[in-house]
């Protein structure tokens, strides 16, 4: 084993990686969209696959959920198998009416609650925020595929069962944060501490405003655009 979280050996990784939360995600991703996926981790099942998308090298490794463990994932993809561009493909809550269930977010900046972040900086509030150029290449495609999309700050939450439901929010989305996950301000801290380049890109499912989800049977299939855009972001890289 080469971590205790990964056996995959150096070199069984793509410098692309796409980071959903969901280990049957990363198993849905590299068996309908990758050619030739190879299964390169299981170790606990948060399984990593390596193949190629239009001819170029690309991996997709499960996070699992929140920032200790996607903290533990990108770490070691950045430290030991030299990932040089991450992509999160996830699922998030809407904190705004105007994003509507199955639009895209880029998280363009990630507020947080976490003391991951804040710990690592004394008296500073650090803002993570997304690599331009994975941004900028995201929106332009995501424009020229005609998809729904919002570019703005999201909340990446520590807590999923907020006491006071949206309520709890407080003053986050009357200072634009348009929605909330759990896992890129640690993924944006990261690719700041070691030079690599991060985006977050999530399909919005729940909006925690109108109280308007996706059924679990669309969600797949509503997750289809944003892995597509992902992939080419991430072969362009
Ligand atoms: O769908 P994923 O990528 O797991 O993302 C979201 O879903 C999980 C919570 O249900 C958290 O990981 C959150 O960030
Ligand atoms: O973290 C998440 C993901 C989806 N929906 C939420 O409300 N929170």
């Amino acid at each position: 084993m080469t971590t205790p979280h990964n056996h995959a050996k150096p070199g069984d990784y793509a410098e692309a990686v796409l980071l959903p939360g969901d280990p049957l995600r990363a198993k849905w991703i590299a068996e309908t969209f990758f050619e030739a996926p190879k299964l390169v981790n299981s170790v606990r099942n948060c399984l990593g696959y390596t193949g190629q998308w239009k001819g170029r090298p690309v991996s997709v490794q499960a996070s699992g959920m929140g920032q200790p463990s996607l903290g533990i994932y990108v770490h070691e993809l950045i430290t030991v198998y030299g990932a040089k561009s991450l992509i999160r493909v996830g699922t998030c809550g809407g904190l705004n009416t105007d994003v509507k269930v199955r639009d895209v977010i880029l998280a363009q900046g990630a507020s947080t609650d976490s003391s991951i972040v804040k710990g690592r900086f004394g008296p500073y509030n650090f803002a993570p925020i997304a690599d331009f150029g994975l941004l900028r290449s995201a929106a332009d495609k995501a424009d020229a595929k005609g998809l729904r999309f919002h570019a703005g700050n999201m909340l990446s939450s520590d807590i999923f069962y907020h006491e006071n439901g949206f309520e709890g929010y407080d003053a986050l989305p009357r200072h634009g944060v348009i929605g909330v996950e759990m896992e890129a301000a640690t993924l944006y801290t990261l690719a700041a501490r070691f030079g690599v380049k991060a985006l977050t890109i999530c399909t919005m499912t729940d909006c925690l405003i109108t109280h308007e989800e996706l059924s679990a049977e669309d969600r797949q299939s509503s997750l289809r655009d944003m892995v597509e855009l992902a992939l080419d972001v991430a072969v362009d890289a």
